[in-house]
């Protein structure tokens, strides 16, 4: 298969070239660019050189779409608006890692983007990619929305309390960490070294664009649901997610039952891993995988749960999930590609 990356030399991109070296299924990558023309691509990443060097192409929709069969949109939000629905006319699968065609009410997206939205028809065509709980539509899907980092890890880590009918739905409260890489290659003032290092900080309150991305898939899973409280903190690490998500139980749960829960719900999840009773995982344990390592315990003297899920955030949170898509949007077996272990230390 002929894999086309538009965005190569961000991180999300990058990312992608280092999980499909060793896609068996992939035989040729091509990469485009919108400021790097000619450029080849170990230049703008030496870790890339003598694996990867070939020169960035210029984003043409019709050309792309004769010189490949998929496309990955590693691109800032707007740009899949623009591209996803020529490519997918012209007969290319499209995974798109932006948040573009996530929110399916356009109003909705246009109020927390601060943008003008896709178009309706390409949004209705895009299937939410989150493959442990959207597998069936995922393999009929001709374009993707890939699922935002944080949202990852926040709706795996709660799937199955609101799939059970445990909590209380106006009571979940989502705390959530992110190193850096999360914010792209491209630096800023709160992600330059000085800005973050030493540093714990607190963004986006009660305004980050995550926030309505989760709600609609929570809504899906129960109509009950309207809103949550999400809050995300930047740490200064470079890659990883933590949620730590709270909720109140409607009644009173053993931690066995609570963990046969989550173990029963993820038995068919190859890369969502529930830690034994009374363990939690740290983001570490994920680096550099596809994995989502959940925790989950409940507290008797206030009657809430607590979940901690893990992720690293440009694999399972972006490059290693769009594989996953690739795979199952294919019909191969979905760890083609991925089946590695964390780094660690
Ligand atoms: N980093 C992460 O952990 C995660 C990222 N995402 C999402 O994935 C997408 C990519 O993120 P990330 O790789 O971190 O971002 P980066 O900022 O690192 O890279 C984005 C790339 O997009 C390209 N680009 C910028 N403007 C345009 C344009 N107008 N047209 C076409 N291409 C453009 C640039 O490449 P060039 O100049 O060569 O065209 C740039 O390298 C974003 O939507 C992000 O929100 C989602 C989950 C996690
Ligand atoms: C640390 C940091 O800045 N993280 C990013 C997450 C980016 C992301 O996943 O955004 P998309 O929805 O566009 O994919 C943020 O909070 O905006």
């Amino acid at each position: 298969m002929k894999i086309g990356i538009v965005g190569a030399t961000g991180y999300g991109g990058a990312d992608l070239l280092r999980l499909l070296h060793q896609h068996p299924k992939v035989n040729e990558i091509i990469l485009y660019s919108s400021s790097q023309e000619g450029v080849h691509i170990h230049e703008s990443y030496p870790h890339l050189s003598t694996i990867y060097e070939q020169s960035l192409n210029e984003i043409n929709v019709e050309k792309i779409a004769k010189q490949v069969d998929i496309v990955f949109l590693a691109t800032p939000p707007g740009v899949s608006a623009e591209l996803s629905e020529p490519l997918v006319n012209l007969g290319v699968q499209v995974i798109d890692l932006s948040g573009d065609l996530r929110i399916k009410d356009t109003e909705i997206y246009q109020s927390w983007y601060k943008r003008e939205s896709a178009s309706q028809s390409i949004i209705d065509q895009a299937v939410y990619g989150l493959p442990e709980w959207n597998k069936e539509a995922i393999e009929k899907a001709k374009v993707v929305a890939n699922p935002g980092c944080y949202p990852t890890a926040t709706l795996l880590g709660l799937a199955p309390l609101i799939k059970a009918n445990l909590i209380e739905l106006d009571s979940i409260i989502v705390d959530a960490k992110s190193g850096t890489s999360g914010a792209g290659r491209s630096p800023s003032a709160i992600t330059h070294f000085s800005e973050m290092n030493e540093n714990f900080k607190a963004y986006q309150i009660n305004k980050h664009k995550h926030t309505p991305e989760i709600e609609q898939i929570l809504q899906q899973w129960d109509e009950g649901v309207e809103v949550i409280t999400f809050q995300p903190h930047l740490v200064p690490m470079v890659r990883g997610i933590m949620a730590t998500i709270y909720a109140k139980a409607k009644a009173p749960i053993t931690e066995s039952d609570l963990r046969k829960l989550y173990e029963e719900n993820y038995q068919q999840a190859p890369f969502v891993r529930v830690r034994p009773e009374g363990a939690f995982p740290a983001t570490k344990e994920v680096y550099g995988s596809n994995f989502c390592d959940i925790g989950v315990t409940y507290d008797k003297r206030t009657g809430r749960i607590t979940v901690v899920s893990v992720i690293d955030n440009v694999v399972k949170g972006a490059s290693g999930q769009a594989i996953q898509n690739l795979n199952i949007m294919n019909g191969w077996e979905e760890q083609t590609g991925l089946a590695f272990v964390p780094v660690y230390p």
